[in-house]
């Protein structure tokens, strides 16, 4: 099956006119179907009954990726996991960002920042995986810091320890994939409504590929150029 994916200007498109005056979606209801779809998809890939290890590292962006990543740590508590969040730069954006820390911290979920010591959660002993929320379909190379720094420090584990990417793998041109040698290989992709082009350069044996964010109906596929996904029963992810 050729894979369906839209231009990163194509997905933007959609997302404004989800949120536009005709259909009236909120940013914060979309959000929550994205971080459920990833929280989901990492319990398919990790199940507690296989895996005996609970604890996962949730590294949000200062965007809607990183909102993403802040709603799946959330429900990834319900789903019996213990996250943790690293969140080095917090948004202003909207006060949304706030209230979905708020929301973090009445779970009792670790919210940590660059003074705090992240990196000693970069172990596969106690670590089960890391949920890269970092950046979306609106990141343009070249990277900025303290991200280009957090960016290394995942690639230099990420043979041991699996990373879950959020939408696009962190770092990646969403359009032409990779941009340096070194880089994010995620064990797992969650693409968001439909795959970006980047994810035709994911490498089948080493990534598994699910879409999530079962928010559209079949004939707004059709709009933008791709069929809809077969989402099985209640299911919010698809595994590619
Ligand atoms: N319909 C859907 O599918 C839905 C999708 N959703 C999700 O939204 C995601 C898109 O979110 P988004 O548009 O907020 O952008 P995102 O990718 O998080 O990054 C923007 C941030 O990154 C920053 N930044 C950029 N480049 C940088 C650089 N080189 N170096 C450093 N920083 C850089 C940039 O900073 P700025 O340039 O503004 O200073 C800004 O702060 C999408 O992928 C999906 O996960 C759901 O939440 C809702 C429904
Ligand atoms: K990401």
């Amino acid at each position: 099956m050729a894979l369906k994916t839209v231009s990163s200007k194509l997905a933007a498109q959609l997302d404004k006119e989800l949120m536009g005056p005709e259909i009236g979606f909120t940013l914060e209801q979309l959000m929550e179907l994205a971080g459920l779809s990833v929280a989901q998809a990492v319990q398919r890939q990790f199940p507690l009954s296989i895996y005996h290890k609970n604890k996962i590292l949730v590294v949000a962006g200062p965007g809607n990726n990183g909102g993403d990543g802040l709603v799946c740590a959330r429900h990834l508590a319900l789903f019996g996991y213990r996250p943790v969040v690293f969140y080095p730069k917090r948004s202003s954006r909207t006060p949304f960002y706030g209230q979905l820390v708020n929301q973090l911290k009445f779970f009792k979920i670790p919210v940590l920042s660059t003074d705090d010591d992240w990196k000693q959660l970069l172990h596969a002993k106690d670590t089960l995986c890391v949920v890269d929320a970092i950046f979306g379909f609106s990141f343009k190379p070249p990277v900025r810091e303290p991200f280009g720094s957090i960016i290394s420090e995942l690639i230099s584990v990420q043979d041991q320890l699996p990373i879950v990417s959020v939408d696009v793998p962190t770092g990646w041109d969403v359009d032409e994939g990779p941009v340096s040698t070194e880089h994010i290989v995620p064990s797992m992709l969650v693409s968001l409504t439909v795959p970006k082009p980047c994810s035709a350069k994911l490498d089948k044996d080493k990534t598994d590929h699910f879409v999530g964010g079962r928010f559209i109906p079949p004939d707004f596929a059709v709009k933008y150029g791709f069929e809809p996904f077969p989402y099985p029963s209640t299911d919010q992810i698809l595994k590619l």
